[in-house]
């Protein structure tokens, strides 16, 4: 069933997280309508983490209810899985193959056409076609950010779920963050982006939810 397309971007109706004993979020309600993206702040362990592992369907929700453009999270989560990728602390690359070869495997993967063409794509939009024969194991912290970004590029998602995409880049690496960001926005891909340069989110993005020990409240 292709997504509702009048339905919010995402809805969060009365969602609540628990690790153990410590609820992460608290009966958070909200709704990000179609079309305009997302600034996620708060402190650290505000739960920024945890609600973008939710939408991402890494997580479950202990109570309440997910939804990614009209659909259940948990009930639907293939389709919603095909629709959300995660640029997340953990950037699942495989160490002993190159950029080129990391990004290859997830083309095929994906079913693209041209696998390595699209890889070489993606690894010049992000600026790394210079190294991209080099293994990911000699890459500096920025440099697997941007091959992290370039990894979700190629999924294409509908929406774009982006945990600190400007730590650990450098100067004219956050430049270049920023027009990527500004790049998925124009081609019509939602931005949910959690992010302490806060300055730097209010650029990007309409709406902003800010969460304190797991709640949404005035920011
Ligand atoms: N796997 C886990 N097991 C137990 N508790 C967890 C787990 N993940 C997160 N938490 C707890 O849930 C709360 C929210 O954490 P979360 O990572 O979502 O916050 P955050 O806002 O992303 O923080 P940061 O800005 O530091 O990345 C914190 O109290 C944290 O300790």
């Amino acid at each position: 069933m292709p997504p509702l397309s009048a339905a919010p971007a995402l809805a969060l109706h009365d969602v609540s997280k628990r690790y153990g004993r410590r609820w992460a979020l608290a009966r958070l309600t909200y709704a990000l309508p179609a079309g305009r993206s997302l600034l996620l702040t708060g402190h650290n362990g505000s739960g920024k983490t945890t609600l973008l592992r939710l939408l991402a369907t890494a997580l479950s929700p202990t109570a309440g209810r997910v939804e990614v453009l009209g659909r259940d999270a948990v009930v639907e989560r293939d389709a919603v899985r095909r629709d959300v990728a995660l640029l997340s602390h953990a950037s699942f690359l495989y160490e002993d193959l190159t950029a080129h070869q990391n990004l290859t495997v997830l083309a095929r993967l994906l079913g693209l056409p041209s696998p390595a063409d699209a890889a070489s794509d993606e690894l010049t939009r992000v600026g790394l076609s210079r190294r991209s024969d080099s293994p990911v194991r000699s890459f500096s912290a920025g440099m697997r950010k941007r091959l992290a970004i370039a990894r979700l590029l190629l999924k294409a998602p509908s929406i774009a779920l982006l945990d600190e995409p400007f730590g650990e880049l450098d100067p004219a690496g956050i430049r270049d963050m920023e027009a990527i960001i500004a790049e998925l926005k124009a081609s019509g891909v939602t931005v949910i982006l959690a992010t302490h340069l806060i300055e730097q989110g209010l650029t990007l993005c309409e709406e902003r939810l800010h969460l304190q020990e797991g709640r949404a409240v005035a920011a």
